[in-house]
Parts: C-alpha cells; structure tokens; sequence
C-alpha cells in the first residue's frame, strides 16, 4: 500500500511538469533559432544574389548600348554611300541601259572602299537592274514586285533597310538598304540598294573582348541571328530562328530595350539577356550573360553561408540535445532521490502506522500469524513471540456462530475487506468487544498473499454508550425507562397494534400526597419510597410490560398486545390497575417508620383506532385528573365525555382572559335581612355574561379564575365597583344604611400585593369602610396564618368588617379563630337547608350559634329557602339571615326598584 500524501503526489506531478515544460522550451528554442538563422541567411544570400544580378544587368546595359551604337554606325556609313549615290543619279539623271558601264564603275569604286556592302546596285522605276557593283551581275534581274521596292514605288519613304533576306540568287542572306533616287524634278526614279552581308558584324563582334559566359548577338526584328560572338562551334548560323514567345511580345508590347532570363537556342545555356533595338532600325543588339558563370561566386558564397549554418545548426542540435540529456538526467537524479526520500518516508510512515493505537496483526494467505504490533499485544496480553504462526481462530469467543464467520469472509473475498463489531478474548479469558477490520492484500500478479487485521478495543466506548443510553432512556433513581423510552415504546407499541388488530391499555399512577411525604420525611425517604414503589410495581407486571417513571411521582405503565374485545380488555387493565393499588398500598418502611400510601390511577384503552401517542397521553392524563378529583385510591377509565368536558374547560379558560376588557362582568345583589325582615346589607355575587354561553355561574369560573391568577384582577373589579356602589347607596336616604359583602378569594387574598390593591381601590371610591364587609373562608386560614391575619388587621383597622363565609365546611382551628378580627360567622347554605331533616346539622347549626354568640360575633345563615326554616332559626337565635326566601340575587337595579318599592 502506498502511503504517499497528496502533497507529495501533487510535487512529483509539478517536478514532471516542470520537466517537460523545459525540454518543450529547449527545443523551441532551438528551432526558432534556426529559424532566425534560416531567414537571416536566405536574405543575406537574396540580397547578395539580387546585386549580382543587378550587376550584371548594368555590364550587359552597357554592352548592349555599345553594340547598338556600333551597329547603328555600319548602317550610317551604308546610309552616307548610298545618299551620295542617289545625290549623284538625281543631279546627272539615271544613265539608260546603254550607258551604265560609267554608273557601273562609280559603284565598284563605292564598294572597293565600303567593306561591309558586298555589291551596290542601282534600279530603274521599273525595277530593273541598272547597274551594279559586281561585274557580270545579270541584267534581267528585276525587283519590281517586292515589296522593297513597291514602299519606294508607292511612297516618298527615303530610305528602308530589310530585316534578313535570303538571296535565292546568291544562297545568301543580306540585309538590303536601300535609298530612293528621284529625277531632277523630284519624281521616283528608281532605288539605288546596297547588299549588307551579315557576316561583317560577326567579324566586328569577333573584336570585341568578352568575358565567360556571355554572349553578344544581333538579330533581325523578324528574331533571326544576324551575327553573334562567340559562336560556338565552327559556322554560325546565320538567320536561325529564336523561338522566344516573350521577347515576341515584348517587342509587339513596343519595349524599346528589356531585360530577361531565357536559355539561349544557341547554346541552350540559362541566361539573362538585355535587348534593345539598333536605333530606327530593323535589328536587336542582345547582350546575354551566363547565370551560371555569372552567380558561380554567389553560389559558392551560398555554399559556404549554408555550409555555416548546417554547422550552427548542428552544433546547436548538439547543444540543444546535450543539454537535454543533462535535463533529463538531473530529472531522473531528483527523481530517483524523491522515490529514494518517498520510499524511506513509506517505510517511516509504515513503521509508525504499525506502531499505532490500533492493534496490527499480519497473516500469510493461509491465515498464520506473522507479524503483530505492540498495541495488539497490549490490547490482547499475546507477545509477539506466543502468537506468531498460529491461527486468528484462537481469538473466537463463540459468541459469533458460525453464519457469522461465513459472512464476514464472504465479505474479505468479495470486496477485500471486512469491518466490523466483534467479541474477542484475552490471554487472561477476559471477552471484549473490538472493532476490527480484515482486509486482503494482493501481489502485483493478483495472487492473495497476506491478510491485514487492525483491532481497537471498544469495550470503554461500549460501556459509555452504554451509560449514556442509560442515561438516555432510563429513570436514573427507579431504573424504569424514562419519558422519552416509554414514548418510543407507544410508538412501536401502537404500530404494533395496528398491524395485528390488537388491543392494549395505558395506565398513569399517581401518588397521593406525595408531597407531603416529601416535605415531612425528608427527600431522601420520598426517593426511597418511588423506588420501593418502582420495584414492587416492576416485580408485579409481566416482561412484556412496560414500567415508567414519568417524572416526580407519576408513573405510567403500557401493557400490550391484548387478544380480546374491548370489554376483556377493560376487565384485564382494571384488574392490573387493582392490583397495582393493591401493592401500593401495602406498607412500607421509610425513615423508620412503616408508611402506607395509596395512589389513583388513571387508565385509557388502546386500539387499532385513529389515535396517536399524544392523544393516548392526553386521555390517559385526564383519566388520571378524573381519578384524582375522584378521591383518593381511585381508579379511573378514560371517558369521551370527560374530555369534552375538559375541552369545554379549556374554551372557557380562554374566554375568561377576555372577559374583563369586554366587560363582560356583571354585579348581582343578594339582601341579607334580620329577624324582623328588614333588609340591613347585600351579598354582590359575580356573574359573566358569555357572548355565546349567557350567564355563566361563578361555580364554574371562580375555579378558572384562580387557577389562572385572574382572581386578582377580577376580585379587584368587584371590590372597586362594590364600593363605587357603596358610595352611590350612602348618598339616597333610604340605602345609606345598607352594607356590602363581597366575596374575596383565598388566592386573591393571598396576593402579596392584596393590600395595596384593596388601599387602591379605597383611595379611588372614598367608600364608606364601615359598611364593606369581607368574606372570607376558612381555607384562607389552612396556611400562612399569620399573614392573613396581619392582613385582616390592616384592613380592620380602616373600618373594614370581616364575615367567616361558608362556616362549619373546614377545619378550621376554633382557637385560632378565637385570635382573628372577625365580626360575623356566615353558617354555610348545607347545613341550613337541612337543619329541619338532619339533627346532625341542626345540632352543627346551633353549635355555630352558641360559638358566634361566645366568641361575640355576629351570625347569618345563608340559603335560607323556607320560611320554617328561618323559623327555626330565629328560635335558636340566629337573628340574620340570606336566602331565596328573602330575595335572589339580582342586578342593581332591580334591587333597588325592590327596596324603594
Ligand atoms: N371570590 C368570589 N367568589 C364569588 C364571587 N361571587 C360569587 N362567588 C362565589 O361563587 C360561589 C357561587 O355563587 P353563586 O352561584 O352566586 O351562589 C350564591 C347564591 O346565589 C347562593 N344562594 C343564596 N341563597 C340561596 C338559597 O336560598 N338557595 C340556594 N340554593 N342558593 C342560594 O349561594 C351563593 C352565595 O354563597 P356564599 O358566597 O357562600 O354566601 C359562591 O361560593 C360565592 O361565594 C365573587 O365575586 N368573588
């Protein structure tokens, strides 16, 4: 396995990179030096080559110019000889044929001294031959029809000289030139022609020096040589035809004088040639040179220029290649150093990784120990030396079947590698649990050759998985499962359930009075006693139930998987719930003392319904409430009405918030009378005009209004509109006397702002106190005595009366009602309404007479119904009384239309 870092792998790519990125650039380089080289040469060899060129052009410009002169002077002095022959004839008249031998005389004279005419002959206007220069010359020779003669014939032209005429008569070219003769009085007279053989330009250009390869010729206009030096071979031909398209054009173009390169059709040599005509006349001087003999040095110098540069080239080639292999020889030397620095790093980090907290153990293909590292040894107690060449199986536990086995190889063999949890042993016995890894390693060939198994020791994480799963999903103090396990169990639970059609039943107990136990024995007992509980509970229920502890002293209990209707179900979970309050109540030992508790029990039935975990919770919580408000020892199912009874509570409680700010709360006034009927005070009793509901009895919100801390605000109302009354009473003569009772919570006196809200309200109406009176009930009295006392008095002190409303209900310690400021007892409407049918409560009636009148209070009976029941309170002495028999509570108004009737 390699162990090279990415770091290192991204080097060894840059250094590869870099490499060749070096050698592109050398042979770049190179080749654009070469290229420089080339172009630099190429010009220099142009340069040079276009001057010889251009040399030669003006030598051969030069040359030509003197051939033309040259050529142009034989024919001037041609020209002079003839213009003084025609000067002659025309002044003495042409002689007849009868007396030419004279004209024939001048003209051998005229020939003797001009060599380059050959013969000189003098024609009539007929065109016959008068005389000539050479003797014997035939006389019937005639011109007439040539057209030589026919431009003199037809025209003033003075004087014509042919291109290159083939003379049939004497097998000879000549080019003739002629000069027109006329008669004294200026008509044509006939054509006096001098004969001008082209060899006496050869031999003129024979004279002339020239020098290797170049050549000198004279041709016609018809392009045919006249003469041309140096004739190569013996005899030159004279009128051979140059088949030169180019020159053809060129002269036809009108070019009076070009230059242009042609292999000559004499020697068939490559030449350049400067042509130009010989003046006005019909004839080309053609200088030609050699453009082999002329660029022989140019070649040479390109020979050597390119000799020069092969050599650069070469030596840079070899530069260029050298220093190649140097670069590719310090490459492969780093690199051979960096796989040298990488192999000694592999076998560093191999080293290190075998010695780390993993445990190594290295086997041949056939699974014999070879190799372990010292964490293996540390992990198991095995040494190197006690292992080595045994086989991996000694580690089995049996923990793991066999299947096991066969799939965790399937796995090695398959992908290669294998990880897993696995159980193993110590050298000491010892199991544990490891996480191991077997992977198989592969030669180059693809043949197994060793397996590699890395192991750590996880039985430190097990174990706080293990806690923290504990810790997770178990009450720590009973070990029961904890809310969050026994929510995932009524999930399951519940799928369960849909699944197989069954049934199952869900059971919240509740202690009674735990508190109380807490707070008297002490914490310590009251966690010994949840515990005590958790056991008995846990020993009671079968395996397949689930005992929670919810919190403080709930515990919920799920049992599932019933087979029954809904009937046996109910019987079976009442019979469980039973039995729980049976061993519940069984007792117990705490803080040395033997304690015996009960507990409610809320139940709710589970079935393949619609519901989910929640609404399971949530009836079962209101089983409970049902059970609790049952009494102690309860059991209690869970009910649809109670649920809707609960929802309607909830609705309300939501209305009442609301209450206040619509105004929605209403006054009622009950008259309090005495014994001879007189209506001396009122009770003011609360009521609420729902929107929806209309008038709602204090019974049912007074409850919501304390368990929702709005009795403050409320009471509060009451008492300032009680008193705003009060005040609007003292004013009219006849309700000045009146007094007002107004209820007044336990909660709401309670408050610790109670006092300061009551001054408010005194300090907003100024209300007579004197006619105020409280009621208050003696559960005030059950705790915190003292402050309600303190309070009573504060208010006592400000003329402010207090009635013991619903007496004879409570508990009340008569010694300690002995102590508070008191002025009136208020016999509770239960015992009145009896009074005539239970002796029980007549006897209660007539001892809280006898107490109020000892204790020099006053006393009112309430819910006075019958006249025979007042009747039989006026005769045990109860002088004040409230009741339908006097009036029901009605509003304000009504009220006082009743009492100013
Ligand atoms: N803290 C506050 N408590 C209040 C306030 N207003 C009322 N209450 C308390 O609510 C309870 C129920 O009151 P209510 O429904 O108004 O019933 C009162 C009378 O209507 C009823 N009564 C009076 N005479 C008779 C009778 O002859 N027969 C009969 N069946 N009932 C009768 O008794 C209730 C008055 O009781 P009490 O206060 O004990 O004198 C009740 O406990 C009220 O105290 C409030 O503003 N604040």
């Amino acid at each position: 396995m390699s162990v090279i870092s990415i770091d290192e792998n991204d080097d060894v790519l840059k250094a590869t990179d870099s490499y060749r990125q070096q050698r592109r650039n050398v042979v770049a380089l190179y080749l654009l030096a070469l290229l420089v080289m080339t172009v630099l040469f190429g010009w220099l060899l142009h340069e040079q080559y276009q001057q010889e060129i251009e040399a030669a052009e003006s030598r051969i410009t030069a040359r030509a110019n003197v051939v033309t002169e040259w050529a142009k002077g034989v024919f001037a002095q041609s020209g002079q000889a003839l213009f003084g022959l025609t000067e002659i004839l025309a002044t003495q008249e042409i002689p007849d044929s009868d007396n030419t031998q004279l004209l024939q005389r001048s003209l051998e004279n005229l020939t003797s001294y001009l060599p380059m005419i050959d013969e000189v002959g003098v024609f009539d206007s007929e065109g016959r031959l008068l005389a000539s220069s050479r003797a014997g010359r035939d006389a019937d020779i005639d011109i007439s029809e040539t057209r030589f003669f026919k431009v003199f014939q037809h025209s003033q032209q003075r004087e014509l000289i042919t291109p290159l005429y083939w003379s049939k008569s004497d097998q000879r070219y000549y080019l003739y030139h002629g000069r027109r003769v006329d008669t004294p009085t200026g008509d044509f007279a006939g054509v006096a022609v001098s004969n001008i053989v082209p060899e006496v330009f050869s031999e003129s250009l024979e004279q002339m020096s020239v020098f290797d390869g170049e050549s000198i010729s004279l041709v016609d206009s018809g392009l045919k040589f006249i003469a041309r030096y140096p004739i190569p071979g013996d005899q030159f031909p004279v009128g051979k035809q140059i088949e030169s398209s180019e020159t053809a054009q060129r002269l036809v173009s009108g070019d009076a004088t070009f230059s242009l390169s042609a292999k000559s059709p004499i020697d068939g040599r490559e030449r350049l040639f400067r042509i130009q005509w010989v003046g006005e006349y019909p004839m080309l001087a053609v200088v030609g040179i050699d453009l082999h003999e002329l660029l022989k040095a140019w070649r040479q110098r390109a020979l050597i220029l390119s000799l020069v540069m092969l050599v650069i080239a070469l030596l840079g080639a070899w530069g260029a290649r050298h220093y190649l292999s140097r670069l590719a020889l310090t490459y492969q030397l780093r690199q051979r150093i960096e796989e040298r620095e990488q192999a000694r790093a592999e076998a560093q980090i191999a080293a290190a990784a075998f010695q780390t907290h993993l445990g190594i153990l290295i086997t041949d293909a056939r699974g014999c120990i070879l190799k372990v590292n010292e964490t293996f040894t540390r992990i198991t107690g095995y040494s190197e030396a006690e292992i080595v060449g045994k086989n991996p199986r000694m580690f089995s536990t049996g923990l793991q079947n066999a299947a096991f086995y066969r799939r965790l190889w399937k796995g090695v063999i398959k992908a290669g590698n294998w990880e897993g949890e696995i159980w193993s042993q110590r050298k000491n016995g010892e199991l544990f649990p490891e996480w191991l890894t077997i992977s198989a390693v592969y030669s180059v060939e693809g043949t197994l050759t060793h397996y590699v198994a890395t192991m750590s020791d996880i039985s430190e994480r097990k174990a706080a998985e293990q806690e923290i799963h504990q810790l997770a999903f178990y009450d720590p103090l009973t070990g029961l499962a904890n809310r969050r396990l026994f929510m995932d169990r009524m999930g399951t639970a519940l799928k369960e359930l849909h699944r197989h059609q069954r049934c199952g039943a869900l059971l919240f107990v509740d202690i009674d009075n735990f508190k109380q136990i807490n707070d008297t024995l002490g914490h310590y007992a009251g966690d010994q006693l949840l515990q005590g509980i958790a056991r008995r509970m846990g020993q009671m229920l079968r395996d397949t139930d689930t005992l929670a502890r919810l919190g403080g002293d709930e515990f919920a209990v799920l049992i599932e998987g019933i087979d029954g209707s809904s009937a046996q179900t109910t019987q079976l979970a009442e019979r469980i719930a039973n039995k729980l309050l049976a061993i519940l109540s069984e007792p117990i030992e705490l803080a040395e003392e033997s304690i015996t508790i009960t507990g409610c029990i809320g139940i709710t039935l589970m079935s393949s319904g619609e519901h989910n975990v929640d609404d399971y919770l949530q009836q079962v919580d209101m089983a409970l409430f049902q059970a609790k408000n049952s009494g102690r020892h309860t059991v209690c199912f869970f009910d649809p009405a109670m649920q809707a009874a609960l929802l309607a509570h909830v609705r309300l409680e939501a209305d009442l918030h609301l209450a206040l700010a619509n105004q929605q709360w209403q006054l009622y006034y009950q008259p309090q009378v005495n014994h001879h009927g007189t209506i001396t005070g009122v009770e003011v009793l609360l009521r609420w005009q729902h929107p929806e509901r209309g008038l709602v009895s204090p019974g049912e919100f007074i409850p919501l209004l304390e368990s929702t801390g709005l009795i403050n605000d409320v009471g509060e109302w009451v008492l300032e509109d009680a008193c705003k009354q009060l005040v609007r009473w003292s004013e009219h003569p006849r309700l000045c006397e009146l007094t007002i009772s107004v209820n007044i919570s336990p909660l709401q006196f309670r408050d610790d702002h109670f006092l300061r809200r009551v001054n408010d309200v005194f300090e907003r109406t100024r209300a007579p106190l004197h006619r105020l009176k409280l009621e208050v009930t003696e559960s005030l009295f059950l705790e915190a005595r003292d402050d309600a006392r303190d309070k009573m008095l504060a208010l006592k002190a400000q003329g402010v009366r207090f009635s013991l409303d619903d007496f004879g209900t409570g508990y009340s310690s008569l010694a300690y009602l002995a102590q508070l400021p008191l002025d009136q007892l208020k016999i509770d409407q239960s015992f009145v309404q009896q009074v005539l049918e239970s002796e029980a409560n007549a006897a209660i009636v007539e001892s809280t007479i006898v107490l109020a009148e000892s204790l020099s209070l006053e006393v009112i009976a309430e819910g006075v119904e019958t006249e025979a029941q007042q009747s039989w309170l006026l005769d045990h002495d109860c002088q004040a009384y409230q009741g339908y028999l006097f009036g029901r509570p009605v509003e304000a108004k009504a009220f006082e239309a009743m009492m100013l009737a």
